[in-house]
């Protein structure tokens, strides 16, 4: 377990992490928790004496790219890491602090879970650092937490596992239970490469494994988009389209393979792009894209269907819409802008699909979106068939290509419900309003944004005027009031259709 890279210790790793000089301690010397003249007081006063260290956690501030943060981090060298009442209330104290002076949290865990040495009352104290880290992000601050080697127990089963954004270090053993401890439990290994930081990435665990030595850029870079600023200058109105463009014309045009998706506007207009993997709780769907970036100088959350994927490797299922909630829960806990992007074909059709809850997930989506407490742009891409597009429409602002469109179901198939062919598709279309400019007409779109002929042919250019134009509606919507902004959204969809 110890033959592996060296890895800094917990004050080599804010070292390397945090800007130089500028670490203050928060610690003050621990309560003594072990019966005076115990071997367990012997092996506090060893590990003092051979680590420098006080306690197996160290807290404390300084900045990141100039701001200012909090961290919390184990030092394994120090009694594996493990945690007791001294190590549990230091914590507390200075995740409270964190959460008093409104500062973002870092935590860097390496642990062997609860101190043995203090038995149950030291496992108890899982529950004091959960409710203060559940404080700290209840109160709309963000909690960032690196997993370093070997992170188990009762440190990865709370604080651990309780990150908006998770990033892990290259190679880490991070499981539950420890695999020497479950060999003698029950007399045979635990199975190689299970408990490991790039496995808990295929598995939709964890957000990315860097190492120590990028977790500074990746940090700032995700804090720049989790830290919501307070007002953003005003941008100017964009110019939108009033293009009378035919339904079938837009659809095929829409369905072009080289019509930029998702992906290609964060790669051409946003900044500061932090992909998150999957729900972060064990489920992934790569037909749905999940990422921090800003548009321009407004920060977001980005949730979006991505066309590429969807037609290598299947369509958006049951597990797509939760990495979607995912986002917008993050969203709404942190106030952070949403932006949800439709471009899909339509959502799966299989066994699989029906198993793991589609239907009862796109319902969900829709009560979570139509809800929310942030501000919330929905941006209409390309296709939008079906209830995988439905789920991410309701927003406060909803802008739209001007060859995207909307349809309960791709028109071959309203066709072939009341024709029992897929021949009227065309005529169906354009007796449907799924047009941008129907879709504006009746309320559902806010704003076209043009396409010069088609995106397809301009692609950096169309992507900038989407960006312009998602960070002209965040702008606007970042300066309202949110019960006056919430309560508008309510409005406007109890109102579509009725006049
Ligand atoms: C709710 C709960 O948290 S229950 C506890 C669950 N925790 C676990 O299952 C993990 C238990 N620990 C382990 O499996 C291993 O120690 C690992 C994987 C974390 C690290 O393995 P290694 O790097 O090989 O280190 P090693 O096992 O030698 O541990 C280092 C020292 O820390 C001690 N230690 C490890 N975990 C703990 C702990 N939770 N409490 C107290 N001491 C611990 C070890 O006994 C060892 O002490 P020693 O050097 O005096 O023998």
């Amino acid at each position: 377990m110890n033959g592996g890279p060296a890895r800094p210790d917990a004050r080599a790793l804010i070292r390397a992490v945090l800007d130089a000089g500028t670490w203050t301690s928060w610690d003050e010397p621990p309560a003594d928790t072990a019966p005076p003249g115990s071997e367990y007081a012997e092996e506090l006063a060893a590990a003092r004496a051979k680590t420098g260290y006080d306690e197996s956690v160290i807290t404390g501030a300084g900045l990141l790219g100039g701001r200012r943060v909090a961290v919390v981090a184990c030092e394994f060298s120090f009694l594996a890491g493990s945690i007791g009442v001294a190590a549990a209330d230091r914590l507390v104290r200075a995740i409270e602090r964190a959460t008093a002076e409104r500062l973002p949290l870092l935590a860097a865990p390496a642990s062997g879970g609860t101190r043995m040495q203090e038995g149950a009352l030291a496992f108890v104290q899982m529950v004091k650092i959960t409710a203060a880290v559940s404080a700290h992000r209840a109160a709309g601050l963000p909690y960032v937490v690196y997993l370093r080697h070997p992170t188990t127990g009762g440190v990865f089963a709370s604080w651990g596992s309780l990150g908006h954004v998770t990033a892990a270090e290259p190679g880490a053993m991070i499981g539950f239970l420890g695999p020497r401890v479950f060999e003698s439990l029950y007399g045979y290994p635990f199975p190689e490469g299970v408990q490991v930081a790039e496995n808990l990435f295929a598995h939709g665990l964890v957000d990315a494994v860097v190492s120590a030595a990028d977790a500074r850029e990746i940090a700032i870079r995700a804090l720049s988009v989790l830290c919501v600023p307070e007002r953003l200058d005003p941008v100017p109105e964009p110019a939108g389209s009033d293009a009378d463009v035919g339904a079938w014309q837009a659809i095929m045009t829409s369905r072009r393979d080289d019509r930029p998706g998702v992906r290609t506007l964060l790669k051409h207009a946003a900044t500061d792009v932090t992909p998150l993997n999957g729900t972060g709780a064990g489920e992934n769907d790569p037909g749905l894209l999940l990422a921090l970036a800003r548009f321009g100088a407004a920060p977001a959350v980005v949730l979006g269907q991505d066309r590429r994927s969807q037609r290598a490797g299947g369509p958006v299922g049951p597990a797509g819409l939760r990495v979607a909630r995912r986002g917008m829960h993050l969203a709404a806990e942190l106030g952070l802008p949403l932006v949800t992007v439709i471009d899909t074909g339509g959502a799966a059709l299989s066994k699989a699909a029906e198993e793991g809850g589609l239907a009862g997930e796109i319902a969900r989506s829709l009560a979570d979106l139509v809800m929310l407490d942030a501000p919330t742009v929905c941006l209409l891409l390309g296709e939008g068939a079906g209830g995988a597009a439905l789920a991410l429409l309701p927003a406060d602002r909803v802008l739209c290509a001007q060859h995207a469109w909307l349809s309960p179901l791709p028109p071959e198939g309203a066709s072939a419900i009341l024709y029992r062919t897929v021949d009227f598709a065309p005529e169906i279309a354009q007796a449907q309003g799924v047009r941008a400019m129907d879709l504006k007409r009746d309320g559902i779109v806010d704003r076209v944004i043009p396409e010069c002929p088609d995106a397809a042919y301009e692609q950096q250019a169309f992507c900038e005027r989407v960006a312009t134009a998602l960070e002209y509606e965040i702008t606007g919507l970042l300066a309202r009031d949110p019960a006056a902004r919430l309560a508008d959204r309510l409005a406007r969809y109890r109102r579509v259709g009725s006049g």
